[in-house]
C-alpha cells in the first residue's frame, strides 16, 4: 500500500512549501552508487490537462514558478533556495520518485497507482489537491450484446468469454486492468494497449471493452459507449507525493 498523509490540509502544505530554505541531503543511486545532492527536486508534469492547474496551484500559494522558456526543463521557485523544479511527464514523475532522482512530484493519483504499484517508497503527501478529477472505468459498448448488459457482474457472466475467446479489454493500464480483473475473480480476460483514443476500439472491432479514464464522460457517450456498475477501478485527482528518503 501506498503510505497516505491525508490528515495533511493544503494550507499546511503551503506553509511547509513556503519555508525559504531545505538543507537536507537527499541520495539517489546511480550506476550502483549512492550520489548525494542537497537540492530537494520537485518533479511538475511537463504537459497535458495538469500542467497549467498544478502551476495555478503554486501560484495560489504564493509560490511561482520560474521557468526561462517552455522548452527548458528545469525551473526555480524564487521564494525557496534549494529547490529545483523538474518538468516531467507524469508517469516519468512516478518512475523518478521511485528511483530517488525526484524527492517530491504532484502527479494524478491514476498515475501513481499504476506506475507506483503499491511501492512503500512512495508516500503519499495530500492525495486530494482538488483538480484532475476523473475516474478509471470500465465502459463497453451501448448497443448489441453488450444491450442489457449494465454490471460487471452481468459482463463477466456473458456466456460469450472463454478460453479459447476471452473478453478483450483495450486500455494504457497495463497494471491496474489485470489486477482489477483477478481481485474480482474475472477470468478469460486479455488486454490490448495503446496510448490515446481508445473509445474507437470497440466499434473498429479491436476489442469489447475499455478500462480508460473519464471525466465528464463526453468521450464516452460519443462513441456510444457506457460504464457499468461496479466498474469503477479508481476515482483520481491531483496528489502531491514525497519519495522515502534513501
Ligand atoms: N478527462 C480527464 N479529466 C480530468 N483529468 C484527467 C482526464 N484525463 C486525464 N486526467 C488526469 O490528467 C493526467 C494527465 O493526463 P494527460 O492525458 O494530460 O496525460 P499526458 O501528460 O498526455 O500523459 P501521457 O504520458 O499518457 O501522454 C491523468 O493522469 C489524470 O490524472
Ligand atoms: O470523460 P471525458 O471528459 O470525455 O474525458 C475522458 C477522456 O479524456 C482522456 O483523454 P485525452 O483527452 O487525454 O485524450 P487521449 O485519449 O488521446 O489520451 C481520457 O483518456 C478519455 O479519453
Amino acid at each position: 500500500m501506498l503510505t497516505m498523509m491525508s490528515q495533511i490540509r493544503l494550507p499546511l502544505y503551503c506553509c511547509y512549501a513556503s519555508s525559504t530554505s531545505i538543507s537536507e541531503t537527499h541520495h539517489q543511486v546511480f550506476n550502483g552508487n549512492t550520489v548525494s545532492r542537497q537540492e530537494i527536486r520537485r518533479g511538475l508534469p511537463s504537459k497535458g490537462r495538469m500542467s497549467s492547474d498544478t502551476l495555478d496551484l503554486l501560484k495560489d500559494c504564493q509560490l511561482s514558478v520560474k521557468q526561462v522558456n517552455p522548452r527548458q526543463y528545469v525551473a526555480q521557485i524564487p521564494q525557496i533556495s534549494n529547490l529545483e523544479v523538474w518538468f516531467q511527464r507524469p508517469k516519468d514523475i512516478v518512475r523518478k520518485l521511485l528511483s530517488g532522482d525526484l524527492d517530491l512530484g504532484i502527479v494524478g493519483l491514476d498515475v501513481l497507482t499504476e506506475f507506483g504499484q503499491g511501492n512503500e517508497d512512495l508516500i503519499v503527501v495530500h492525495e486530494a489537491l482538488e483538480y484532475g478529477d476523473c475516474r478509471l472505468s470500465i465502459a463497453i459498448p451501448q448497443y448489441g450484446i453488450f444491450e442489457n448488459v449494465n454490471s460487471l457482474e452481468e459482463l463477466a457472466k456473458m456466456p460469450q468469454w472463454t478460453e479459447d475467446k476471452p473478453l478483450r479489454v483495450a486500455t494504457g493500464f497495463t497494471y491496474l486492468g489485470p489486477k482489477f480483473m483477478k481481485d474480482n475473480g474475472i477470468k478469460h480476460v486479455a488486454f490490448s494497449t495503446a496510448d490515446g483514443a481508445l473509445e474507437a476500439a470497440p466499434a473498429m472491432g479491436i476489442a469489447d471493452a475499455i478500462l480508460d479514464l473519464v471525466s465528464s464522460g463526453t468521450t464516452l457517450k460519443e462513441n456510444n459507449l457506457k460504464e457499468i456498475e461496479s466498474g469503477t477501478v479508481l476515482e483520481s485527482q491531483a496528489a502531491l507525493v514525497a519519495s522515502r528518503d534513501q
